[in-house]
C-alpha cells in the first residue's frame, strides 16, 4: 500500500497535553512513526495544547468535571484541523469519542501494574495500623479501603514531583502511581514494589497509549495502521466495552484487565463501593476477536450481581 508520507515542509502535526508524561508519549509516537516509515524527526511537529484539567491542580478530578477536561481542547484541535493526530493515555479517555473522531490505534502496551510508592514502607502489608495514604483515584481508594479498612485516605493530585514532595513532608506515608507512567518519566526508582493484578486490579486501559484522528482522513488512517499494536487493540476492546457497559464515569470505582492467550482472551473485572465496603469481581474467557462481547457480558454480570444501588 502506498501512503502519502509527511515531509518537513508538510509535517504530520501531533497534538498533546504539555505534562511531562504526555510529552513523552507524543515523542514515543513520533519515534514509532519515524521507525515505521524511515522518516526524519522533522517530518513531524509536536503541538502542545493547553487543557483545562492541567490548570486546576487543587481539586479532585471528579469535582471539576472528570475525564473530558483533559481531552476537550485537544479534540477540538483535531476537528478544526490544527492537528492531525492526538496522543492520549487510554486510561484517561472516555469510552466514546465525539462525532467525527476515531480512536483505534494503540502502541504496544507497557506495564499494566500499579506501583506502591513510599519513603519508608515496602508494600501495602507493611503499612502500620492507621497510616495515611494519599490518592485521588476512586478505584485505588476503594481497593485499598477494602483490604485495609484501618488506613486513612487523603486526596492527592498534581504531578509525580508534587506527590513525592507531599510524601517527603509527611502529608501521607504512601501513595500509588502507575508503573507505566513512572517508567516513561525515568522515575521507576520511586516504586517500592509493583502490585500484582491479583492483589489490586489496574484501571481499564492502564499502560496503553492511544492515537486519535479524524474519521474522514484516510491518509492518516493508513499511516497509523502501520504502528497499531493488534494485541493491545484486542485487550482494550474488551476492557473498554466492559467499562462502557458499566457506564463508567469518574464517580464509580471500576477495574478491569484483559490478557491475550493465543487466540483466546481472558478478562477480569471488579466494581467496588466507593468506601470499599463491598466489591464484586468476575472473569470471562472467549475468542480474542469477540472482546467487545466479552466485556459487555462481564459488565452485565457484575451489574446484576451487585444489584441496584450498589454504588450509592
Ligand atoms: N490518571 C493519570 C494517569 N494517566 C495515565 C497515567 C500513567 C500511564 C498509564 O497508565 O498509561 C497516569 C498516572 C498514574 O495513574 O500514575
Amino acid at each position: 500500500m502506498s501512503v502519502d508520507l509527511p515531509t518537513p515542509a508538510q509535517p504530520l502535526r501531533i497534538g498533546t497535553r504539555g505534562s511531562p508524561l504526555a510529552l513523552w508519549q507524543a515523542h514515543e509516537t513520533r519515534r514509532s512513526l519515524m521507525a515505521a516509515f524511515d522518516l526524519p524527526e522533522t517530518a513531524f511537529q509536536i503541538v502542545v495544547i493547553k487543557v483545562t484539567g492541567d490548570q486546576i491542580q487543587d481539586k479532585a478530578l471528579r469535582e471539576i468535571g472528570g475525564k473530558g477536561l483533559f481531552t476537550r481542547e485537544i479534540e477540538e484541535a483535531l476537528l478544526d484541523g490544527s492537528i492531525d493526530i492526538a496522543v492520549h493515555s487510554m486510561k484517561d479517555m472516555p469510552t466514546r469519542q465525539p462525532e467525527g473522531l476515531i480512536l483505534d490505534c494503540y502502541l504496544p502496551r507497557a506495564d499494566v501494574r500499579d506501583a506502591f510508592v513510599s519513603p519508608r514502607y515496602a508494600s501495602i502489608n507493611d503499612l502500620p495500623q492507621g497510616a495515611t495514604v494519599g490518592s485521588s483515584s476512586l478505584r485505588r481508594r476503594a481497593q485499598l479501603a477494602l483490604r485495609r479498612p484501618d488506613l486513612h485516605l487523603v486526596e492527592f493530585r498534581g504531578n509525580v514531583q508534587t506527590r513525592m514532595r507531599k510524601l517527603d513532608e509527611g502529608v501521607a506515608q504512601a501513595t500509588f502511581l502507575a508503573m507505566a507512567g513512572l517508567t516513561r518519566l525515568g522515575m521507576l526508582d520511586v516504586a517500592r514494589s509493583a502490585i500484582e493484578p491479583q492483589e489490586m486490579l489496574p484501571a481499564v486501559a492502564q499502560g496503553a497509549i492511544g492515537i486519535e484522528r479524524r474519521s474522514d482522513d484516510p491518509r492518516t488512517a493508513a499511516l497509523l495502521s502501520r504502528i497499531h499494536d493488534r494485541a493491545t487493540g484486542l485487550c482494550l476492546a474488551a476492557e473498554r466495552s466492559f467499562l462502557a457497559t458499566l457506564d463508567g464515569s469518574c464517580e464509580t470505582p471500576i477495574a478491569g484487565l484483559a490478557i491475550l492467550d493465543g487466540d483466546q482472551l481472558w478478562l477480569r473485572g471488579e466494581i467496588l463501593r466507593p468506601d470499599g465496603s463491598a466489591s464484586v469481581t468476575g472473569e470471562r474467557r472467549g475468542a480474542a476477536a469477540q472482546g467487545a462481547g466479552i466485556g459487555e457480558a462481564l459488565g452485565e454480570e457484575l451489574l446484576s450481581r451487585a444489584g441496584p444501588g450498589f454504588f450509592d
